[in-house]
């Protein structure tokens, strides 16, 4: 039988209290680890968020060349870090649910797909360049619901999450067996109809932030 492997995520129980909110695990899988949480932001701070990010968003760049690129067609933006009392608020509750330090977390990111728009398939950990300091995990905060398509789907295990407002999908790559890391390639399927909006929490392996 498979060795199961170490998680970074620990969970007991079929619900998480944080110290402010109460959220609910509605499916898991073991490895790759991945948890489906429902409730992990309230509407009001779903849409708050996106009030806050509507006129700050950018046609996405990738990668270290800052080009505006295919792979994905959505716009973002990122926070300041706790730039005011929501985001504080909010980076607290999610550093709590992932089980990492605010310190490890990198800025908040906001995605904006239009109809049409899509995110290809990609690993959220780095495979050049500062591999050192890589990312661990991820969390995807669904803040709006999408009336078509705008999964974000696991081709290589051929499972889609469906948005859902203030549910979201979480998923980690720490793994020794690099061979579970390349199973959490993952891809924002093309919106149909509707639009879809996101916050995306990514963690490292040590500490990213400087206060
Ligand atoms: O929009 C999605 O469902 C996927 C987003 C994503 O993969 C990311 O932000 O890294
Ligand atoms: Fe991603």
């Amino acid at each position: 039988m498979a060795i199961i492997e170490q998680t970074i995520f620990n969970s007991f129980g079929n619900k998480i209290m944080t110290k402010d909110k109460e959220i609910h695990i509605v499916g898991k899988m073991d490895e790759p680890l991945i948890f489906i949480f429902d409730n992990v932001l309230s509407y009001t701070e779903c849409d708050s968020l996106i009030d806050l990010a509507k006129n700050r968003m950018q046609r996405a760049k990738i990668g270290k060349s800052r080009v505006v690129s295919d792979i994905r067609t959505s716009s973002s933006m990122f926070f300041e870090e706790s730039e005011n009392e929501l985001i504080q608020t909010i980076e607290c509750r999610v550093s709590e649910l992932m089980n990492v330090p605010v310190s490890h977390a990198e800025p908040l990111q906001i995605l904006h797909y239009k109809a049409g728009d899509q995110y290809q398939p990609h690993f959220d950990y780095f495979t050049s360049g500062n591999i050192e300091n890589n990312r661990v995990s991820t969390l995807l905060i669904y803040l709006n619901d999408v009336e078509k398509g705008g999964e974000t789907y696991f081709p290589s295990l051929r499972f889609a999450v469906t948005p859902k407002k203030g549910s979201a999908v979480y998923f980690e790559y720490f793994y020794n067996d690099h061979r579970l890391n390349e199973l959490t390639l993952h891809a924002g399927n093309p919106v149909a109809a509707g639009e879809k909006w996101v916050a995306t929490q990514w963690m490292r392996r040590q500490r990213h932030r400087h206060m």
